[in-house]
This record gives structure tokens, sequence and C-alpha cells, in this order.
């Protein structure tokens, strides 16, 4: 790449270059390598409590298939536990397994609703993302302000609209507006 763009891959400041690009691809895409069992680390409890679950604002870096640049946002995750709960942390932790692949944001969106739903068989799962995207803001289109959301909703929060509501109310008050 460095010759491709003009550069002569000697000079000082760029001869570790290639070994430092290297390691930040290993660590932005480390989630390729996530054991699941040892992420989930049987923190999953039986608790008796089955009313919604919210862990919102969950900050996140991805890097798009198609451009291999970040997009960046926040995950709103709830679950409606049956019987089982999960520790708060390995939310977060799924967030980043699934973040830290090359992406498309509606199937890492899908994909940590999933995972949460296999592992936990809850009443219901919902994951809202909201991000942007550098190749949308820095090159091809230029918008700066656009911001894409998707969601997953499953169970009770794909057949009760009084359980969607709460959620999507409960995570329309959430911090500032994303930025950079
Ligand atoms: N649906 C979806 N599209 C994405 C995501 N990330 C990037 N893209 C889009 O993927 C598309 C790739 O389109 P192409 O036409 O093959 O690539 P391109 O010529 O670089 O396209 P432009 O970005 O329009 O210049 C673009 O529209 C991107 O905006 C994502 O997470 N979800
Ligand atoms: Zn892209």
């Amino acid at each position: 790449m460095l010759i491709a763009f003009g550069e002569n891959p000697e000079r000082q400041g760029l001869i570790r270059t290639p070994e430092r690009v290297a390691s930040m691809y290993e660590e932005l895409l480390a989630g390729y390598r996530v054991d699941p069992v040892e992420l989930i680390n049987e923190a999953i409890f039986d608790v008796n409590y089955d009313e919604m679950v919210v862990v919102r604002d969950i900050e996140f870096y991805s890097l798009c298939e198609h451009h291999m640049l970040p997009f960046i946002g926040r995950a709103h995750v709830a679950y409606i536990p049956r019987g089982k709960v999960i520790g708060l942390s390995k939310i977060p932790r799924v967030v980043d397994m699934f973040a830290r692949r090359l992406q498309v944001q509606e199937r890492m969106t899908r994909q940590i609703a999933d995972f949460l739903n296999e592992v936990l068989h809850p009443l219901g799962v919902a994951v809202v993302v909201e991000a942007i995207h550098m190749c949308a803001m820095i090159r091809g289109v230029k918008k700066h302000n656009s911001r894409m959301t998707t969601s997953t909703m499953l169970g009770a929060f794909r057949t009760s609209m009084a359980t969607r509501m709460e959620f999507l109310d409960n995570i329309s008050r959430s911090a500032e507006p994303l930025h950079i």
C-alpha cells in the first residue's frame, strides 16, 4: 500500500508502519478470535426476576466491511429474563465481540440479539444500534450529520407493542447525540 501511495517505505517514520498496521487490525478485529464460552465465563445466574433489563449507551467501534473504515456508535440492549440473568459486564463484551469484525450494522445488530437469545432463552431480546459511518462522512456522499439506526426485536419485543414501547421509551431518554 505504501508503494502504491507513492511513499518511500524505507523512510524513518514508515519503516515499522506495516507492522503497526498489522497489529492495529489484530486489535480492531479481535472479535473473530473471542471464544463465546470464555466470554460468558459461566456468569449466567438463576434469579427470580421477570421484568425488563436494559443496558443502554454501550459505545462500540467497528469497521465497515465494504471500505474497512470505522463506524462508531452505541448499542442499547434489553431482555426479559426467563429465570436466568447474565452478568452485567457480559453484555458490552458481547457487543464488542461482534463489533470487532468486518461488519455491516444490520448484521451486527442481529448477531448481538441472536447470541443473547441462544445463551439466555429469555422471554424476549431487543437490540437498537445507532452509528455514524466514516465511509459516508469523510468520503463518498460526505454526509456528516446523518446516522443509521438498526434494530432487532425478538420474542415479547416483537409480539407485544407495550413491551417494545417500554424499551424504546427507555432508550429515547439517552445521553447526548452521537458525535466524534
Ligand atoms: N446497509 C449498510 N450499508 C453500509 C454499511 N456500511 C457501509 N455501507 C454502504 O455500503 C455501500 C457500498 O456501496 P458500493 O457502491 O459498492 O461502494 P462505493 O462505490 O464506495 O459507494 P459510495 O459509498 O456510495 O461511494 C455504500 O452504500 C455504503 O454506504 C452498513 O453498515 N450497512
Ligand atoms: Zn463503508
